[in-house]
């Protein structure tokens, strides 16, 4: 039997603030198969953020099951779930949180290193990354010396560059106009495709969504498969 990606069981997550409840996962349910590219759909605070969060094992406070990669995270002390973190997931955030004063190639390189890739390896495969998204030239270039555009591509070399099978990615061309948002995307699929990853994609925009292997819409607190 063919191994899932992402098991979601009944996830629930709740806010109180200043005495005020949100339930805003009320018992969502979903499943990613290896390869799998899944667009999340919602509105403004229906919850999209939060299910990341819970997927990528980065907030604690949820209820329910969670599976990554055949693993329990429940299951999982504090350092298991940074390993499975480590060894098996990749994020693209709307702001990149791109390391400023390390220009391209390095911020592609550091994670590899955190992971043990040998150096010569780890630029070899941040060159082939940024290449194929069109940075060869940038190379050296530092966050602030790219357009949106360049450092969101940084920021999806990154994510890569450990081969994930799974990455997250929250409005990952949230900030950038409409053509550049469609370049960057369709670059960002294509290499996730080519190397097989699964991938988990928050978005806002339905026409973007439509590239997707599948569309997920929250709603209410709950899940509507598409
Ligand atoms: N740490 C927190 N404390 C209190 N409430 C929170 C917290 N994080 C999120 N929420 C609330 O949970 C709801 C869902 O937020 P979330 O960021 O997951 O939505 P979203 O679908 O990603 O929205 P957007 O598309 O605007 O980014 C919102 O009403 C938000 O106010």
């Amino acid at each position: 039997m063919t191994k899932t990606v992402v098991e979601l069981s009944k996830l629930t997550r709740s806010f109180t603030q200043g005495g005020v409840t949100i339930d805003v996962l009320k018992g969502v349910d979903l499943t990613i198969m290896p390869g799998e590219i899944v667009a999340l759909l919602g509105p403004s605070g229906s919850g999209k953020s939060t299910m990341l969060q819970a997927v990528g094992l980065l907030e604690g406070g949820f209820g329910g099951e969670i599976t990554i990669c055949g693993r329990s995270a429940e299951k999982s002390d504090g350092d298991a779930r940074t390993a499975l973190r480590r060894e098996h997931l990749g994020f693209v955030y709307q702001f990149h949180h791109l390391l400023p004063d390390f220009d391209a190639r390095e911020n592609v390189v550091l994670p590899q290193l955190v992971a043990g890739v040998p150096r010569k390896d780890a630029e070899t495969r941040a060159d082939e990354l940024l290449s194929a998204l069109g940075l060869a030239q940038r190379l050296d270039h530092r966050p602030s010396q790219l357009s949106g555009g360049e450092q969101q591509r940084v920021a999806v070399a990154r994510a890569l560059a450990n081969k994930p099978e799974l990455v997250l990615a929250d409005e990952p061309t949230g900030n950038l106009d409409e053509a550049t948002s469609d370049r960057v995307l369709d670059e960002f699929l294509r290499l996730v495709r080519g190397q097989g990853s699964s991938a988990l994609i928050a978005t806002h925009n339905e026409r973007l969504a439509a590239k997707m292997d599948r569309i997920v819409r929250l709603h209410d607190g709950l899940l509507e498969q598409g």
